[in-house]
């Protein structure tokens, strides 16, 4: 093997496509180890990495400002691979490059291993371990499959979202260990290759020709467990991983289905998005990922929102993951019984506040400012939260779990919480900064909070609850159904308008009104005809919705997949398959979706992954895939 010393010398560069310097968003692969995520682009450079948690200061952060730190493996002259998948059920990313001298294969994952705590407990940890936890490595492996490959390695990291740069230096004596490390931030990273690495500043970087049969690896860890030392250890990590992945996909429910395929990547990016040691869920893995190219719509979503992480749990449940719902469960009765009011959504380490700051410094995406970190809806009032945690609840029962007598108290406060408040404005569901309104989906949540409080007082034998919450939900229940329709009969999205919102497809997957009921009926057609960008669903117009925000925003994936559920739940299932097949159609090349899909080009917009999206797209195929078993029964 031939090794070249290492050069300051970028290789290939990227060509801008339609003159962006940023990929699509819908490019990159998703990594997880359900600590801490990375995406990667097709150039094989990770351009977003959070230490040492994924809500973290981001270490790697190309995505947001060219400038912000990347790390790339792959062929020193090129920058299109020839392709890439996930390896099947797994969160293994395989790029296979083509060069015109030969073929490489890179591997990229962040390592799980078994539980590495031995006798001494991981400070980390709030939950029941299990036998695996994150490894705190980011693993590339490469191997040259034919002739040979001049490839690079190029790692720039930018501590603390770029605002500090990163200095290397040698572990050893030779040249296949560095640690880089940045003044006043407590991670510092350890890189350990087969490589010969040099240091430029803040750049580690290795060039070296592969031929035929060569192996080369990588791995970049970030805590006191140490990345592998030699190509063999690497690839046995790469091993227990991939067997992580695989047992864990398999103690789903998945149909013999070619939807599968979007089943199992939706379930894998759900699981990839939860904070193990917590049992936590974020929104998505990114900040600022603009929903308006250019625009201001740029949020922080690296946080446990009760909502996105109750219907997280709806989409797990229905595929047959249950220890995440308790899990999840357990991260909220540890806030519930820290007492004060239940927030609408938490840090992942269970933090309350999350106060919103603007990173003047990044860029951002194709320039889309501000880019921030926190999020200012933290402290709004959302009254659909009472709703979604019974819901939880419920999930968390159905799935073989008791409701404890540590739990009972905290679900009446709640229940009655709702009950006694559920009569004041709030910011609804889609946490707008405009004017608190009576929203009809937030008062529809606390008729759940009601009738699910009932139906559990009942079980326990409570009858005084049970009575009173049953008597607040058919009052509830008669109130929306007079104040929240407008005069064609259909559902709207608040008191005081007439606008449509996509939040009320809802209604019949929450048992509010039968399916079969004309109002229902017509509130999902009318959103199916009025509220769509060719036949993509908008979450509502903002010409029409006081939102406190400027500019358009795309169609919102998540409510053209509850389109796709409600209207199988109406009988218009053929309608419903071709909108699934046409939402299929718009999936990335790894089946990863973004919050939001542009109606007009395709293009995906927002945070990426987004768990809302994934949730949907089970809930949606999942109807199909009933629907249609269904017509097969009746046949027979
Ligand atoms: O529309 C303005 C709001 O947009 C974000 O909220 C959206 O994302 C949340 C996380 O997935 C979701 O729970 C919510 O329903 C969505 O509307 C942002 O987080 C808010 O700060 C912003 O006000």
């Amino acid at each position: 093997m031939e090794f070249e010393v290492a050069t300051a010398e970028p290789a290939a560069q990227e060509i801008p496509l339609g003159g962006s310097p940023y990929p699509p968003i819908a490019d990159y692969g998703f990594l997880s180890d359900c600590e801490v995520c990375a995406l990667v682009a097709k150039s094989g450079n990770v351009e977003w990495m959070c230490l040492p948690r994924m809500d973290g200061p981001s270490v790697f952060a190309g995505i947001l400002d060219r400038h912000a730190g990347r790390f790339r493996v792959g062929p020193r002259d090129q920058v299109v691979p020839a392709d890439r998948r996930y390896l099947p059920g797994t969160m293994i990313l395989e790029t296979t490059w083509g060069t015109p001298t030969g073929w490489l294969v890179v591997r990229d994952v962040l390592v799980v291993g078994p539980w590495h705590h031995g006798s001494e407990r991981s400070g980390r940890y709030a939950r029941s371990p299990r036998d695996h936890e994150a490894a705190h490595v980011l693993l590339r492996t490469m191997r040259c499959l034919n002739g040979f490959v001049d490839v690079e390695l190029d790692c720039e990291p930018a501590f603390d979202y770029a605002r500090k740069r990163g200095s290397w230096d040698y572990a050893g004596d030779g040249y296949g260990d560095g640690i880089c490390s940045a003044e006043g931030v407590p991670t510092q990273l350890r890189l350990r290759t087969d490589m010969r690495l040099g240091f430029e500043g803040p750049r580690a970087r290795a060039e070296t020709r592969m031929r035929a049969g060569d192996t080369l690896f990588c791995a970049l860890g970030w805590s006191s467990h140490l990345p592998p030392e030699t190509y063999d250890e690497a690839h046995s990590q790469l091993s227990v991983t991939g067997n992580f992945w695989h047992e864990w996909i398999s103690r789903g429910r998945f149909p013999d289905h070619p939807w599968r395929v979007y089943l199992q990547r939706s379930a894998l990016t759900l699981k990839g998005l939860t904070y193990a040691p917590t049992g936590a869920m974020m929104a998505a893995a990114t900040t600022s990922l603009p929903e308006t190219p250019g625009g201001e719509r740029n949020w922080d979503y690296r946080y446990t929102w009760l909502r996105d992480s109750t219907f997280m749990l709806w989409g797990l449940s229905t595929l047959g993951f249950d220890r995440e719902a308790h899990d999840f469960l357990y991260f909220i009765t540890d806030r519930l019984e820290a007492g004060g009011r239940l927030g609408i959504m938490y840090g992942i380490d269970g933090r309350e506040r999350l106060d919103e700051e603007i990173l003047d410094h990044l860029a951002g995406y194709e320039g889309a400012k501000p880019v921030r970190i926190g999020n200012g809806a933290w402290d709004q009032r959302q009254h659909d939260v009472w709703g979604v945690l019974l819901d939880s609840i419920r999930l968390h029962i159905r799935s073989g779990d008791r409701l404890d007598d540590r739990l009972w108290p905290l679900v009446v406060r709640q229940v009655d919480t709702a009950v006694a408040e559920w009569r004041e404005p709030d910011r609804g569901i889609w946490e707008v900064r405009g004017e608190p309104q009576h929203f009809t989906s937030s008062k529809i949540f606390c008729w759940v909070a009601a009738d699910r409080g009932a139906r559990l007082a009942r079980l326990r034998g409570d009858r005084d609850a049970a009575k009173r919450w049953r008597e607040a939900a058919d009052e509830m229940h008669a109130e929306i159904c007079e104040r929240g329709l407008d005069d064609r009969g259909v559902f709207v999205q608040h008191y005081d308008t007439d606008a449509l919102d996509a939040s009320l497809l809802l209604i019949p997957m929450l048992g509010f009104l039968p399916a079969s009921d004309e109002r229902v009926r017509k509130t999902v057609l009318a959103i199916a005809d009025e509220l769509t960008v060719n036949e993509l669903v908008l979450r509502y117009k903002v010409a029409e919705t006081d939102d406190g925000l400027t500019g358009e925003e795309g169609s919102f994936a998540i409510c053209s997949f509850w389109l796709v559920s409600a209207l199988v739940e109406i009988g218009e299932v053929q309608r419903a398959r071709d909108l699934c097949d046409k939402l299929l159609s718009y999936a990335s090349p790894l089946a990863l979706y973004a919050e939001e899909i542009d109606p007009h080009s395709g293009r995906h917009l927002g945070n990426f992954p987004q768990a809302f999206t994934h949730l949907a797209l089970i809930n949606a195929v999942m109807h199909i895939i009933r629907a249609d078993e269904a017509l097969v029964d009746d046949t027979h």
